[in-house]
């Protein structure tokens, strides 16, 4: 407490409190060891009665402190070989600073599992939360803690880290670094084209190499001659497949200590979920051959239709004994937790009507004498796929499709025959004078509907900035030239773009100086992993037959840091493909299927015959075949415009929401969608001020938002 003579007197508390006096003072924590250990400097403030300790960077210290679990008898037996005094390992109160209540307890679960606490002899984990949850993070405040201190003798876990990540990951991780722990206390090596694993070799500097999954591959004997102490695979679903190359070099490393990080689901496959579980804690499930036995095989069973009682119920403890198990050192979290620090999130499906050249062209490709052979019966080597992309580019921009066929028509080769018959007579439907490097909007109704949409924000949220997403490079062009005919300042992030220069890109467009108003981005290229909080917008211009490549895709801007409200559009041309793929993400055949899995792509799916003659459809009268499926009893075409009936339509699609509760990262459902709002284009007096610019070329809405309370 602060001296008495300044308390004394009542009358003159209020002049005294503001009498403030600060003390320079090293400081460390209560021990009662002789020789202490002095953490560091700081600064002790003394207010009236109160005093805070402050480092010197102004921070509290004290004030958050996390404290590891100290180990328990049996591990101080195996591991305090020269019975080191057991001392408490306790997280930087700089860092704890900014630590999110769940985040804290995952580097609990973390710290644990690395040092062998939760299972005998077993020293991996899996922390797989859901897409923003601040994994990296965790593991930053892992990394660090391991590198300073220890439960013995204070004697540090580990010396050398080495982070795996995607490409475009690698930069992301150094910043993280930088953000959290300032460029003093750790010295980090991201491997790029300019800095080679050599140069980590050959200084004492760095304890953290980053490297993208490719480069290990490249670099992996000088890496096997290093010695790592903890290893942390980012986006590690794809070690799901034993038999891929990244897998075995990563088997061949000697760290014990490994981590994996996943935000996509990783349940799906009993034999992927094998594949992971014995890369991070190997052994831990038995042989594979064994695990069969054990495991897959009668839960397999269990869940088919024909299976018996007895089966069923074996199956099931099976499960929940893999689940207990396995859940000792798997941790995953959704999304709700860190909901509260969210903006609203307002997400929209947008119907766009095609235009007459796509309706004509795609009635002459349903025509074709490829596709009439895909609905023959036999599948093998149908031509379904090629069919299934020529819609798809055709609902994009015709003029993509044009490509492909003069394409086609210059190569000589004979393969690609049904290629050809698929194109047969197509040309002629465009008009003679087609150009199709020009790509006019009117050809495309998605483009047109964007091209408006890019307009009304820059109209109405002209400091906003928009993330515009696509699977395919040839459609980010023509996104591309949308942006330079109307003078919209962009930045672009695809397959092609140099790994050493993607971080730059994204700070830059992320940065508040910045004078872009697009992100062109491929989701194959930067769908997982990425921040790109600077945008508030984000329009998913095609889709794809994986919901978690889309689900992906949006985590990118809603996410920790982002202050707008976050606008989400997902275009779909009416009556098309496009719409039968979003049936099929939201249908239950995708939700319980491996679909949700960011590894598959549309050559693992099967289809019937039947599928494929509803693929094949084209619904030229429906606003929305979508919302007709729903059995949904409103319909916006049925009302006049009249507010009052206008009303009573919304209303009927409203049931439940506001209350509705969506926002965990799990593909939407049929039901779910059912919950939203539904508008129909044509007669809705719409309240959105960015949908009410649209309309024309919007046949039907979904809408739904999240997190509304804090809306303003
Ligand atoms: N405690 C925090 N306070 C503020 N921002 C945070 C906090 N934790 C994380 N963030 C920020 O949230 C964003 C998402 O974090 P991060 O990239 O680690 O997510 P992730 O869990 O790896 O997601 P993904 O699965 O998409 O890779 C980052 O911009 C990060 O800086
Ligand atoms: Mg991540």
């Amino acid at each position: 407490s602060a001296p008495r003579e300044i308390t004394e007197s009542k009358g003159q508390e209020e002049e005294l409190v503001s009498l403030v006096k600060y003390f320079s003072v090293v400081w460390s924590k209560a021990s009662k060891k002789k020789h202490k250990k002095w953490e560091g400097d700081a600064v002790l403030i003394v207010k009236g009665r109160s005093c805070i300790l402050k480092d010197l960077e102004g921070k509290d210290i004290g004030k958050d402190s996390l404290v590891m679990p100290r180990p328990d008898k049996n591990h101080q037996w195996m591991f305090s070989k020269n019975c080191f005094p057991l001392v408490d390992v306790v997280i930087d109160p700089h860092v704890v600073y900014h630590l999110r209540p769940h985040q804290k307890e995952g580097i609990i679960f973390l710290y644990e599992c690395v040092m062998g606490m939760r299972m005998n002899g077993r020293y991996g984990a899996i922390l797989a939360d859901e897409m923003g949850l601040g994994k990296t993070l965790q593991c930053i405040s892992l990394i660090w803690t391991l590198q300073c201190q220890g439960p013995y003798g204070g004697k540090p876990v580990i010396k050398k880290t080495l982070i795996v990540t995607p490409g475009s990951l690698v930069n992301n991780w150094r910043k993280e670094f930088k953000q959290w722990l300032g460029s003093e206390r750790i010295k980090i090596f991201a491997v790029d084209q300019d800095h080679k694993v050599e140069e980590f070799i050959k200084s004492t500097l760095y304890s953290v190499l980053i490297i993208s999954y490719e480069m290990l591959l490249r670099s992996l004997d000088q890496i096997n001659n290093l010695k790592f102490d903890l290893l942390i695979c980012d986006e590690g679903h794809r070690l799901k497949n034993s038999a891929i190359k990244t897998t075995t070099a990563l088997f061949s490393l000697s760290c014990e200590k490994r981590i994996i990080l996943t935000g996509t689901p990783i349940q799906n496959d009993l034999q992927e979920f094998f594949a992971l579980i014995d890369f991070v804690n190997p052994g831990v499930l038995g042989s594979l051959s064994s695990y069969r036995k054990i495991y897959e095989e009668p839960i397999v069973m269990s869940r088919e239709p024909s299976a018996s009682e007895e089966e069923k119920q074996l199956g099931d403890r099976r499960a929940a004994e893999l689940t207990r198990l396995t859940g000792l050192f798997i941790l995953r979290r959704t999304q709700e937790v860190i909901n509260k620090y969210l903006p609203p999130k307002i997400e929209n499906v947008l119907f766009c009507r095609p235009g007459t050249l796509q309706i004509e062209l795609y009635k002459k490709l349903l025509n074709s004498q490829a596709v009439r052979f895909c609905l023959q019966g036999s599948l093998e080597n149908s031509p379904h796929l090629i069919c299934i992309g020529a819609l798809k580019k055709l609902c994009n921009h015709p003029c993509l499709l044009f490509n492909s066929i003069k394409g086609k028509e210059c190569s000589s080769t004979s393969d690609g025959n049904e290629e050809k018959s698929l194109y047969e007579g197509l040309l002629s439907v465009f008009p003679a004078d087609y150009n199709s490097l020009e790509c006019t909007e009117k050809d495309s109704g998605k483009l047109q509907v964007l091209s408006k949409l890019l307009t009304v924000i820059r109209e109405l949220r002209p400091t906003e900035k928009v993330v515009l997403v696509s699977n395919y490079t040839q459609t980010l062009n023509i996104l591309q030239d949308v942006c330079k005919r109307y003078g919209y300042a962009y930045a672009r992030l695809d397959g092609q773009t140099p790994i050493s220069q993607r971080q730059k890109i994204v700070d830059g467009f992320n940065s508040k100086y910045s004078s872009d108003f697009i992100f062109l981005l491929s989701s194959k290229a930067g769908g997982v992993g990425l921040n790109l909080i600077g945008g508030s917008h984000l329009i998913l211009y095609d889709i794809d037959w994986n919901p978690a490549t889309d689900i992906q895709a949006m985590s990118r801007v809603w996410r920790d840091g982002q202050k707008h409200a976050v606008h989400i559009y997902r275009l779909l041309t009416t009556g098309t493909i496009e719409e039968k793929i979003y049936q099929r993400q939201i249908s239950k055949q995708a939700l319980s299927g491996a679909v949700v899995d960011l590894t598959k792509t549309s050559e693992h799916i099967q289809f019937s015959v039947e599928e494929l003659k509803n693929l094949f459809t084209l619904h030229e009268n429906s606003h929305c075949v979508t919302h007709d499926l729903l059995e949904c009893e409103c319909s916006g075409e049925d009302h006049t415009d009249d507010s009052l009936e206008k009303d009573a339509v919304t209303r009927h699609c409203q049931l439940g929401l506001g209350q509705h509760k969506s926002s965990s990262l799990k593909p939407l459902s049929m039901s779910q969608l059912k919950k939203w709002k539904h508008f129909s284009g044509d007669h809705l007096n719409l309240i959105d001020p960015f949908l009410e610019r649209i309309r024309e070329n919007v046949s039907f809405f979904f809408q739904n938002i999240t997190n509304q309370a804090t809306c303003i």
